[in-house]
């Protein structure tokens, strides 16, 4: 398992051991004993989820402001690229993104901390994104980040406006969201 620093702090890419062989490939794609010895991170993870969606989909840019979850994110069917934003005040990258391309080939993970707002744009026809998270779903503590804010300036690998959530078409920009400390 190798882990790489990016210059968000604490967002660290993950690329897992995968043992190939003629019957094709096997990887622990989660490990708590050695995520912890690798990142240092003791991440208690609560929930796990699994979400589809078609080419050109946008779900982001999502966190809790309080209940703020850890994510450790992957894809395993597909490809996108995935995004954070940093939220909190006090980090030297505030208001700064980061993005990977995540995806079944790849195989590559990402440990999001609490304070980011994350998300994701599907870059395969179709794209099955698995993650756990350190926190519990609560929706009357979730907030969005505008996916195209101007002042934050991602710049995603898109045919075109994608397809959004109600909720995402609504979403605030960085000028106006609950920040973190
Ligand atoms: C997140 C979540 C949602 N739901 C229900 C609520 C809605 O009825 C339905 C779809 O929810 P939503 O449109 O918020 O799903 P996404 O747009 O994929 O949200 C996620 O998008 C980005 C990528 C994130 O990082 C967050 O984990 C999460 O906000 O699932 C639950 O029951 N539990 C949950 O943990």
């Amino acid at each position: 398992m190798k882990v790489t620093t990016t210059p968000i702090e604490g967002l660290l890419v993950i690329e897992p051991t995968v043992y190939g062989d003629e019957r094709g490939f096997f990887f622990e794609s989660f490990n708590a004993r050695r995520f912890a010895d690798l990142t240092g991170i003791h991440a208690a993870f609560v929930q796990d989820n699994h979400s589809r969606s078609a080419r050109n989909v946008l779900r982001g840019m999502h966190y809790q402001i309080r209940q703020a979850q850890g994510k450790l994110v992957r894809v395993v069917s597909g490809s996108v690229y995935d995004v954070v934003v940093d939220l909190r005040k006090s980090s030297a990258t505030f208001g700064q993104w980061f993005g990977v391309e995540l995806s079944a080939e790849n195989k590559r993970q990402c440990w999001i901390p609490p304070g980011l707002a994350h998300g994701f744009a599907v870059t395969s026809e179709f794209a099955e994104f698995l993650y756990k998270t350190t926190d519990y779903y609560a929706p009357e503590h979730e907030r969005a980040l505008l996916w195209n804010d101007p002042e934050v300036g991602i710049e995603w690998p898109l045919d075109g406006m994608p397809l959004l959530s109600a909720k995402d078409q609504k979403a605030l920009p960085l000028t106006q969201v609950e920040v973190f400390a």
